[in-house]
């Protein structure tokens, strides 16, 4: 049983807001599932639909087995959740809000070993949430998902207002957490931190699934370019002549002794490699994956578009909305 679906899942606001748009996702069990798209795009109109926070207009969503709407209460024991803005109580401090969560999911959890696990230190607990920083508000909202090991984990855009240490925990936080079997739905723009972490992701874009699989899987349904660039001793011309005549080469540039070569697909970097050792003393060579920047942009055609007119600005990328598999 997939711990999230959504069918035809669609959210309206009024007549010209289409934010989410006939939604198909399935994220399976214990997966780390990250979920990109740009400003607007839909992520946490998907993520409040999922909580009950917000009624979808069409369509329904499944979690962990159980109606969004109709089984809302039967879901939120079993999930931890980190809202956009975790909303804390000016007045109470960290270790009452632990304390209150744990007490509310009937779990038996130490809440300094939960604050200490998210970064916290015994005295920040002390401290009513008010005066917290915004990173320290993070990750308190996150010590708050974490109490009562939930099976499933929906964490919109994490590691806003986090440090890099801060960042770097919550990873290890999330990588823990998966490796004891929960599955981890979290919403991003930082594409760096979604490549180290998930093993699939979902792309929107103007509210509609553009694109999921694994970063590898998309990488290589996407036609770009992949690039290599060989330093040698000297640069021999009929390589350069040779490299050029290749329908599988895109472009071939050359400075000093430093060659580019800009290739229709990853496995031509293997042959340009050997085409060079065969006539020059190659003295390194440095390989370059379409990015994940690259790799959204094209989904996403990297511009904002604004939500119900879904067609505007929408990239037509190769197999946009099917899975795409390793
Ligand atoms: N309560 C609301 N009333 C009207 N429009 C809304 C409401 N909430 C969201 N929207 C609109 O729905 C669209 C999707 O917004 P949403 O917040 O889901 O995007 P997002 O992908 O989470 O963006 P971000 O990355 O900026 O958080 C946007 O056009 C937004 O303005």
């Amino acid at each position: 049983m997939p711990a999230i679906e959504t069918s035809a899942l669609t959210k309206r606001y009024g007549d010209d807001v289409l934010a989410v748009d006939d939604l198909e996702l399935v994220v399976e069990d214990g997966e780390i599932f990250g979920f990109l798209g740009p400003n607007g795009a839909g992520k946490s109109t998907t993520i409040n639909m999922l909580l009950d926070f917000v009624r979808p207009t069409t369509g329904r969503a499944t979690v962990l087995g159980h109606d969004a709407q109709e089984e809302a209460d039967v879901i939120r024991e079993r999930i931890g959740v980190l809202p956009e803005g975790a909303t804390l109580y000016d007045r109470l401090t960290g270790r009452e809000h632990l304390e209150w969560v744990i007490d509310t999911k009937g779990a038996d959890e130490d809440p300094d070993a939960l604050l200490e696990r998210v970064g916290l230190e015994p005295e920040d607990g002390d401290r009513s949430a008010g005066g917290y920083s915004k990173g320290m508000q993070q990750r308190l909202g996150f010590a708050m998902a974490l109490v009562g090991d939930p099976d499933l984990l929906i964490l919109d855009e994490p590691s806003s207002g986090l440090d890099p240490t801060g960042m770097q925990g919550m990873r290890e936080i999330i990588a823990a957490e998966a490796d004891r079997g929960t599955t981890v739905f979290f919403s991003s723009h930082i594409l760096g931190e979604v490549e180290a972490i998930c093993d699939r992701v979902g792309i929107m874009n103007a509210g509609r699934l553009v694109a999921t699989g694994t970063l590898d899987a998309l990488r290589a349904d996407l036609d770009l370019d992949a690039s290599i660039t060989l330093e040698v001793e000297r640069v021999p011309d009929a390589l350069i002549g040779d490299l050029e005549a290749r329908e599988d080469v895109r472009s071939v540039t050359v400075d000093d002794s430093r060659i580019t070569v800009s290739c229709a697909a990853t496995p031509v970097k293997y042959d340009v490699v050997t085409a060079a050792g065969e006539v020059a003393d190659v003295r390194d060579i440095v390989s370059e994956d379409t990015s994940l920047e690259q790799l959204f942009n094209t989904y996403t055609n990297s511009e904002r578009t604004a939500a119900g007119d879904a067609d505007a600005g929408r990239a037509e990328p190769p197999d946009a909305v099917e899975e795409v598999s390793a």
